[in-house]
């Protein structure tokens, strides 16, 4: 991993790559998620790979999947090396149909899974007066109706089965200090208001439901961030630096494994405390608060 503190690196050096991941010491017992099947979207991404990773080393099978076909090649090829068990499956979760299709093969070919890791997303920076139709509507697609086509695919497929089920959806914080992404914390927050209101209608088909809210988290999906942003993000939150994917990572294997057992409806920060000190500015900080 490069160094923390600099802007000027190029986007794929972004985070943990496959052989720190394959490396990265875990709290977790060996075997802790041996027996299960996860499926991980945005699997090939910087968090969703990590969460892979991980749960693959702690002996899960693991599904990843996401819209380039080479990106998941990539990912699964890196793990499958390592003696992992891997499959991978392309969907565009904003497509229902899509996302049925990607249900369809799992069932038929890993038998069904456990648990639901929903990091597909992603939003661009920009002055919310400055949003078009188009950009709005593609962020909610993404982060809100893509996440919720998921959770119903995931849920109806276990009611089915009679088979219990977690999902965890990563999001982002919406609470406090992050700015330049208006569209993207209003769809999350959506996804935390559905995932509460889902913990409570689907905790008798034995289902939970949590999100995880990661601050600045060093993953190739920063490079859609100016530099000078991405050079102040360890400076906004009161732990001083970025978070790591494994951070994430070990974060979901609590929340959506049986650690978790009796935690439901929950948004677990894993944000170094941005979530109550610090300014995360994604586009260019307005003079108008430069006080
Ligand atoms: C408290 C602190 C906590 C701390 C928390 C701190 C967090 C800060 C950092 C957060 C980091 C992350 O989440 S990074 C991890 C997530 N990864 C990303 O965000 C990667 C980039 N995002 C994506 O790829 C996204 O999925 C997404 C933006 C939705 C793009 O999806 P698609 O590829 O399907 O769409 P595109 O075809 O590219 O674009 C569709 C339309 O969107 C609009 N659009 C796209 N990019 C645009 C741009 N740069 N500027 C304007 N508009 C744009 C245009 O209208 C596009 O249409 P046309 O005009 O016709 O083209
Ligand atoms: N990194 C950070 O600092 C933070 C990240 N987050 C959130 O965490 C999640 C994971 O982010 P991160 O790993 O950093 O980003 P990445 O960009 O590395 O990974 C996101 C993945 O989502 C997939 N994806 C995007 N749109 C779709 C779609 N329509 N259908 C299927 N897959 C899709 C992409 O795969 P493909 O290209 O194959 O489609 C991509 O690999 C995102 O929701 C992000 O916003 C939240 C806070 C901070």
């Amino acid at each position: 991993m490069a160094e923390q503190e600099s802007g000027a690196r190029e986007p794929a050096e972004f985070g943990l790559d496959d052989a720190a991941l394959a490396a990265h010491p875990t709290v977790y017992a060996a075997d802790a998620f041996a027996g299960r099947t996860v499926l991980v979207s945005g699997g090939a991404g910087g968090i969703g790979r990590a969460a892979a990773w991980l749960l693959g080393r702690l002996g899960a099978r693991v599904v990843l999947a996401g819209r380039n076909a080479e990106k998941l090649e990539g990912a699964r090829t890196a793990m499958a090396a390592h003696g992992l068990y891997v499959r991978t499956a392309v969907v565009d979760i904003r497509e229902p149909e899509s996302v049925a299709a990607l249900f369809a093969r799992v069932a038929a070919e890993a038998g069904g899974i456990d648990m639901l890791i929903n990091s597909a997303g992603g939003q661009f920076p920009q002055a919310a007066i400055d949003f078009s139709a188009k950009g709005w509507n593609t962020v909610i697609n993404t982060n809100l109706n893509g996440t919720w086509h998921m959770m119903q695919a995931a849920a109806r497929a276990w009611r089915d089965a009679g088979r219990a089920g977690s999902i965890v959806n990563i999001v982002v914080v919406t609470t406090h200090g992050l700015h330049g992404v208006a569209h993207t914390i209003a769809a999350r927050a959506g996804v935390i208001g559905l995932s509460q209101a889902l913990a409570v209608e689907w905790a008798p088909l034995d289902i939970r439901i949590n999100c995880i809210a990661p601050g600045v988290i060093e993953t190739p999906g920063w490079r859609v961030y100016d530099p000078k942003a991405v050079a102040a993000y360890p400076r906004s939150n009161p732990m001083m630096r970025n978070g790591s994917t494994w951070e994430v990572a070990e974060a979901c294997a609590y929340l959506g494994g049986p650690a978790g057992g009796f935690v439901t409806g929950e948004v677990l920060h894993v944000a170094g405390g941005s979530q109550l000190w610090g300014e995360t500015w994604t586009i260019e900080k307005p003079d108008y608060f430069r006080v």
